[in-house]
């Protein structure tokens, strides 16, 4: 549906995107992830047209970027201006008139719960109802193709998963969908793939659970914060996170033997799978992002 070759980006002398690739298969939703200035921004902008890639290719179904994919794209951009003094009917009827083909407006209104706002200045919004109009404008014009660009960051847990059925039920239309998004949960609930970024490129792609599958054979046992008296003298590594011990082990019978030889109460004992955040942590590190 939409592929990429080489891409990059270049803003003077910042190389945002340095030589992506990427395909997207229709009806699939492929998140792309990535700390802060890794490029998802840059890339998405040059897949939506928005911005032209310094270099490389970029083709919807076989064709460069043109007037269809402009029709048949969706963008809900990571920041917004909505006109102002407008009721939030008014700015759904405003771009609707901008495309030859649209969806029905009572249709986006009762999909997207904005019923209880409709006469409401559109800039009167809590961050959720916002977003939800958002994803309604990005609607309009019946898309093919949908970008969100981070679309529930600042949202309230409900609201955030409250969004995700929204994506689900338009990824159950068959849309294919591209998503950026800093919360590992969204990535692994609604993507079929992932690319996560750095520094300009892909540095791991698949779906969640080969991901997973791929960069880890282990679990994590935690431990309460005062479960283990003398750390040191434990045979393995215990991570203290702000409120619980971790311990990584593939050997899950041999290190609970050697916990208890050392008299760890294990009262408070929990196992856990590896998440998409610990892969996320381990590829791209820990250090602070500008
Ligand atoms: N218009 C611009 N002019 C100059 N530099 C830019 C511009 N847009 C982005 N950059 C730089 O390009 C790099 C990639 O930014 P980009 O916004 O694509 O990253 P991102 O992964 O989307 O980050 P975030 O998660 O913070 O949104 C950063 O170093 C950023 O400062």
């Amino acid at each position: 549906m939409l592929a990429a070759s080489r891409l990059e980006k270049r803003y003077g002398k910042v190389h945002a995107v340095r030589g992506i690739d990427l395909a997207v298969p229709a009806g699939r939703c492929l998140g792309l992830l990535g700390p802060n200035g890794a490029g998802k921004t840059s890339t998405l902008e040059m897949l939506e047209g928005l911005s032209e890639p310094s270099a490389g290719e970029i083709r919807y179904r076989g064709e460069p970027l043109g007037a269809r994919f402009r029709n048949e794209a969706g963008i809900m951009f990571q920041h917004t201006a909505l006109p102002e003094h407008i009721s939030v009917r008014e700015t759904l009827r405003m771009f609707s008139r901008l495309y030859p083909r649209t969806r029905s407006i009572e249709e986006l209104i009762a999909r997207c719960t904005l019923e209880e706002f409709l006469d409401r200045d559109s800039r009167r919004l809590s961050g959720g109802q916002r977003q939800r109009l958002l994803l309604a404008i990005a609607l309009i014009n019946d898309p093919d193709i949908l970008f969100l660009d981070e679309p529930t960051t600042g949202l309230d847990p409900q609201a955030r998963r409250n969004f995700w059925h929204l994506i689900e039920d338009i990824k159950a239309e068959g849309k294919t969908v591209l998503l950026s998004t800093h919360y590992m949960e969204e990535a692994y609930t609604l993507c079929d793939e992932i690319a996560i970024m750095d520094h300009g490129q892909v540095i791991a792609r698949g779906t969640p659970d080969e991901l997973l599958a791929r960069h880890f054979s282990d679990v994590v046992l935690q431990l309460p914060a005062d479960a283990v008296e003398a750390p040191e003298r434990l045979p393995f590594e215990i991570r203290r996170q702000h409120d619980h011990l971790e311990i990584e082990t593939g050997d899950v019978n041999g290190t609970l033997a050697q916990l208890l030889d050392a008299q760890v109460p294990l009262g408070g004992l929990r196992i856990r799978g590896r998440t998409l955040e610990d892969l996320f942590l381990e590829l791209t590190g820990e250090a602070l992002r500008g």
